[in-house]
């Protein structure tokens, strides 16, 4: 069943889903929320105290779990939490059986034949909001955390669950609503001054909330390298070692590294994380003129193809978004002429720039002093040795964060779906503001203020179409 066919105001069913993620583990958990939790457990569990009658709530309780037949599927540990007093605030059964896939999957399958239905996606979260445990911020933050990459994305998610975004823009919301009752009053006893709302007044509060707005907003430009992560490019000469380079930060052989120019064909990309901060690194195809391929004669020369034509357009292209471009040159060689021209395009803001192969004596003149003209900066590392490579790991994470800061960990910092909705409540009180300005009736007015204030209820959940939930909970995983 999809979830658009779900009527909210019906007895709920009850569902059940794995709650640990598939493969080998120690322990699996299994959930199983709504009326009928508690009956199906004692159907299928069987205690080894004797004088087992029923669930004592929230206590684990030791056995198996056995088919109709008398089969037992596995020994397990079971809680019974009956609602409201419970994560989705329904009667809510735990089951942790062995971890692997056989033993979860056999114990999901026995609660399905008892009439449990498969949950969906972020049904189990879906419910704690239906029932009014938490707003929609918080649900989205159980998501958000649980993809967080790294510990600043944690504290940012963890504030947003304990209620640190709604609480704040409910606090405002409340503030537009003052604002209405205000105008309303103004608007049916325009006679009388002592309750009648100045325009300077109306102009100061709106401006108030909008500054409010916009810090919410700013902190989310803040917080995006924490939750996003960053993207840094290996780009350079073929053969200046950035798949060496890859590498050595990973610290295992992840891309094909050899001697002839050109061996990096398509982009490679992996995941680093840097003290919290989540990186993108992506080693590209060397760059080299098609047509001049001098230099390299004495190397065996892999002839430039459409393949690798294609790749070098590709690390163009990933360089100009990356937030880090590494320009990776041999330290141990002069700069070729076509490295210049590259390196006078660079921008210094987003360019480091890394001499490789430390561990050969520095080509004379110093590469490194001409990069430096070009106020790039500059690093020695060797990836063959590994001398550098720690530095330069920090460096990177120190340049992807230099506009960005260390995390604020009180911060409540909105997401995309949420960030639209701020926007769109700043618009119509920028709108209001304006119309004040110009001396626009207040009963004229009341519809900015709503409109504002709608944003606002739709960013915590206070209105909540179905469809704007099935696409939050979409995002869910399974048994959440
Ligand atoms: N085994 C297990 N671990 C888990 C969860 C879970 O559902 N099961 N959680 C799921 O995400 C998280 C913890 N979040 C939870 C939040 C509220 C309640 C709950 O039962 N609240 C009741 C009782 C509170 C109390 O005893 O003080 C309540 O708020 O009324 C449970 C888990 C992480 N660890
Ligand atoms: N001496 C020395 N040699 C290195 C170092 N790093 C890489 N090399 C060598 O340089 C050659 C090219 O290395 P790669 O990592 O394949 O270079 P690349 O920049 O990825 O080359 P393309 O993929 O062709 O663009 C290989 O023979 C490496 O062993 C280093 O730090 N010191
Ligand atoms: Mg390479």
């Amino acid at each position: 069943m999809s979830r658009s066919d779900s009527k909210p105001s019906t007895r709920r069913d009850t569902i059940a889903a794995i709650a640990t993620p598939p493969g080998t583990g120690g322990v699996a958990v299994l959930r199983v929320s709504g009326p009928e939790a508690r009956s199906l457990g004692l159907q299928i569990f069987h205690s080894t105290q004797a004088d087992f009658q029923d669930f004592t709530p929230r206590m684990l309780h030791f056995g198996t779990i056995c088919t109709p037949a008398g089969n037992v599927l596995d020994e397990v540990l079971t809680a019974y939490m009956p609602g409201p007093h419970s994560y989705t605030g329904e009667d809510v059964l735990e089951i942790h059986c062995h971890g692997g896939d056989a033993a979860p999957s056999a114990v999901l399958d026995l609660l399905l034949q008892h009439g449990a239905r498969l949950a969906d996606r972020g049904e189990f979260t879906l419910r704690a909001f239906l029932a009014g445990r938490m707003d929609l911020t918080q649900a989205e933050a159980v998501a958000e955390l649980i993809a967080a990459p790294g510990r600043a994305a944690l504290h940012l998610a963890q504030t947003k669950l304990a209620g640190g975004l709604g609480t704040r823009v409910d606090a405002l919301r409340e503030r537009l609503e003052h604002l209405r009752a205000q105008l309303c009053l103004a608007v049916d006893f325009p006679e009388e001054d002592v309750e009648c709302l100045p325009p300077e007044d109306l102009i100061r509060e709106v401006q108030h909330i909008r500054n409010r707005v916009d810090e919410l907003l700013a902190g989310m430009e803040r917080a995006r390298a924490w939750r996003e992560g960053v993207m840094v490019v290996l780009a350079g000469r073929v053969n200046a070692g950035k798949s060496s380079l890859l590498n050595a930060l990973l610290g295992r052989e992840r891309a094909i590294v050899t001697e002839r120019p050109g061996t990096t064909r398509d982009y490679i990309e992996e995941h680093l994380l840097l003290d919290g901060l989540r990186v993108r690194i992506v080693d590209t195809a060397g760059l080299r003129d098609p047509s001049s391929d001098t230099s390299d004669a004495a190397a065996a020369t892999i002839p430039v193809d459409e393949v690798e034509a294609a790749g070098m357009e590709i690390s163009r292209e990933l360089a100009s978004r990356a937030e880090l471009v590494l320009f990776v040159v041999d330290g141990s060689r002069p700069l070729e002429p076509e490295e210049q021209r590259i390196a006078r395009d660079l921008a210094p803001g987003r360019t480091l720039a890394v001499l490789n192969k430390a561990d050969q004596p520095a080509a004379q003149p110093d590469p490194a002093a001409t990069l430096e003209q070009l106020d790039l900066e500059t690093i020695r590392v060797s990836a063959r040795t590994g001398t550098g490579i720690q530095e330069l790991a920090d460096r990177i994470r120190a340049r992807c964060l230099r506009d960005t800061g260390e995390p604020d960990p009180d911060a409540a910092v909105p997401n995309a779906r949420q960030a639209a909705l701020l926007r769109q409540a700043n618009q119509e009180l920028k709108a209001l503001a304006q119309d004040a300005v110009q001396g626009v009736p207040y009963d004229l007015m009341g519809v900015r203020l709503e409109g504002a204030c709608e944003a606002m209820e739709a960013l915590t959940g206070r209105i909540a179409p179905q469809d704007v939930l099935h696409s939050i909970f979409d995002n869910f995983c399974i048994g959440k």
